[in-house]
């Protein structure tokens, strides 16, 4: 698998060392492990998960110099994606890995530990009720979140947790536009601003992946994110 991942890492000018690609590689050992016994992934062919979760987790860095960024929350992250992949490829992140699942909370907690991850930890909580706690209200120099919900509901979520100046960075995929030109108020109500859209083909895969580069411009009202539920079933 190094040979690969370290082709797809070059073509996105990531630099590479035996570290990562051990950490990578342990990584994917404990996802088809643990994946036996809890639902992590419908994807376990190695290829497939090179190309699909950590190519596509690390393509941002096309088009987003993340050495300029220091803080990080991956709000929704299931399996660690896009989170993990991160973190291992800019060691220097220092991230928040959020999910309302505790089972995969706790495969993450194993993976930190076994690839020896530092300066990343895990929360196993609802998106709406952590942004309401100012230690991570407002915190974050970016905030990313892949296969979580549409972009308003989304917004709500994610939003917060950003400092001004920083942004908030949906993976997207398939057709977008209607939902991003559905998403402007909420982005608007949450203190957000579109500022653009990226679009490609994720390379030898049929996904067409879209990041949404929403600007952080203005501090979120108190009242938001709403009670934990409520974004989805109404959204703004
Ligand atoms: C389809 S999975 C995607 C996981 C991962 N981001 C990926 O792309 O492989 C959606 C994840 O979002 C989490 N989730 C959905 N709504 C959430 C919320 N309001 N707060 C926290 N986690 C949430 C679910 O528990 C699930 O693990």
């Amino acid at each position: 698998m190094s040979e690969m991942l370290k082709n797809r890492m070059d073509r996105l000018q990531i630099e590479t060392n035996e570290n990562m690609l051990e950490q990578f590689d342990l990584f994917y050992h404990l996802l088809v492990e643990w994946n036996k016994v809890m639902n992590l992934t419908g994807i376990t062919e190695y290829e497939e998960v090179v190309e699909k979760h950590f190519a596509d987790s690390l393509s941002l860095a096309r088009f987003l110099d993340l050495n300029k960024i220091h803080t990080v929350i991956d709000v929704g992250t299931g399996a660690g994606f896009p989170g993990i992949p991160l973190k291992i490829a800019f060691p220097h992140l220092k991230v928040v890995l959020l999910d309302s699942l505790n089972k995969r909370i706790n495969f993450l907690n194993e993976v930190i530990a076994k690839l020896d991850l530092k300066e990343i930890h895990t929360i196993h909580g609802r998106a709406e009720e952590y942004a309401r706690k100012p230690e991570y209200r407002e915190q974050f120099d970016l905030c990313v979140s892949r296969a979580v919900a549409n972009l308003s509901v989304l917004s709500e979520y994610c939003i917060p947790y950003i400092r001004i100046g920083g942004i908030f960075i949906p993976y997207k995929s398939g057709e977008i536009d209607e939902e991003v030109a559905a998403s402007s108020k909420a982005v608007d109500i949450l203190g957000g601003q579109i500022d653009h859209v990226e679009k490609f083909q994720l390379p030898d895969t049929d996904i067409h992946r879209s990041f949404v580069f929403i600007n952080k411009i203005k501090n979120t009202q108190k009242k938001y994110p709403r009670k934990a539920g409520t974004p989805a079933k109404e959204p703004l």
